[in-house]
């Protein structure tokens, strides 16, 4: 069974969600290897976000099981699980519009900085040294997606392709183990759909995260996936590898033929 792969990082087990009538998820079971990357895809409405929301703790799922290295994490809440490695963007970005590029990386880092209450209070040394790291690492980050000069101005008047990178910057900062992207290239330019790839094949590769994607644009998941899940309905119908999922009858009748 997928589910038990002891080199699976990120485990997922008869997962349910039910709004009221609805059963938004039904039965979805997968694993993300470590540094994999693993795509989701489906028609709108199909439930990918719903379960990217049970993973990352927004949701308690109904039923079902979300191991992150062994310990369930279904149901802890989001801070929780981002503090196990395991963090996200949003569909739509979701920034501190009226904070600065370099703010919103610096209140990303805030509740993983080893320090509390009093220690920020007396501004002890362990205190300014944990900010000057912080500074530090948000200046890096801001370096390596290319936005060092816009640092200090508003996320919001950023262009969009530019809060991409924010966003995706921002989750960079907590150093997570797991990589979540809910329609990264949505609203992008070809261009900028392209640097995406790349930039989520150099997170993987250098910083060794494994990275779970939903993602409407085809060309993208199928150059950067390694395996893909097919919903539809909130159902599975389909996982495996792109080649095998392009030649998938169902998946083609379901929503590749769609195109
Ligand atoms: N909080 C909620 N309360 C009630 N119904 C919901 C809720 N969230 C999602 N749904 C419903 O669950 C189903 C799955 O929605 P979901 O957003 O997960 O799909 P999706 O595959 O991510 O779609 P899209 O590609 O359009 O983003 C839809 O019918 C949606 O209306």
């Amino acid at each position: 069974m997928a589910g038990s792969d002891k080199n699976s990082f990120l485990q997922i087990e008869g997962l349910s969600m039910r709004f009221g009538g609805l059963l938004a998820v039904d039965g979805i079971a997968f694993d993300v290897k470590e540094r994999e990357i693993f795509a989701i895809i489906g028609p709108n409405g199909a439930g990918k976000t719903t379960v990217f929301n049970c993973i990352s703790g927004f949701y308690r799922p109904t039923t079902g099981a979300i191991r992150l290295q062994g310990r369930d994490i279904a149901g802890q809440g989001s801070h929780s699980v981002a503090l196990h490695g395991l963090v996200r963007t949003f569909q739509n970005v979701r920034l501190f519009k009226h904070m600065t590029a370099l703010e919103n990386l610096l209140v990303a880092q805030h509740r993983h900085l080893s320090t509390n209450l009093l220690t920020g209070l007396f501004k002890t040394r362990g205190y300014r040294e944990s900010e000057e790291r912080a500074l530090q690492n948000a200046l890096f980050w801001l370096d390596y997606m290319g936005l060092r000069e816009f640092a200090n101005r508003e996320a919001g008047n950023l262009a969009y392709g530019h809060q991409r990178r924010l966003e995706i910057a921002r989750c960079m900062v907590t150093q997570p183990r797991v990589l979540m992207l809910d329609e990264p290239a949505a609203g992008l330019n070809p261009q900028e759909k392209k640097d995406l790839q790349s930039l989520i094949e150099k997170l993987r590769q250098e910083y060794g995260v494994a990275v779970l994607l939903i993602e409407h644009d085809m060309s993208l998941v199928m150059g950067v996936s390694e395996r893909i899940l097919v919903m539809e309905y909130g159902r599975p119908i389909a996982l495996g590898t792109p080649e095998a999922i392009q030649k998938d009858e169902r998946v083609i009748k379901a929503y590749l033929g769609e195109e």
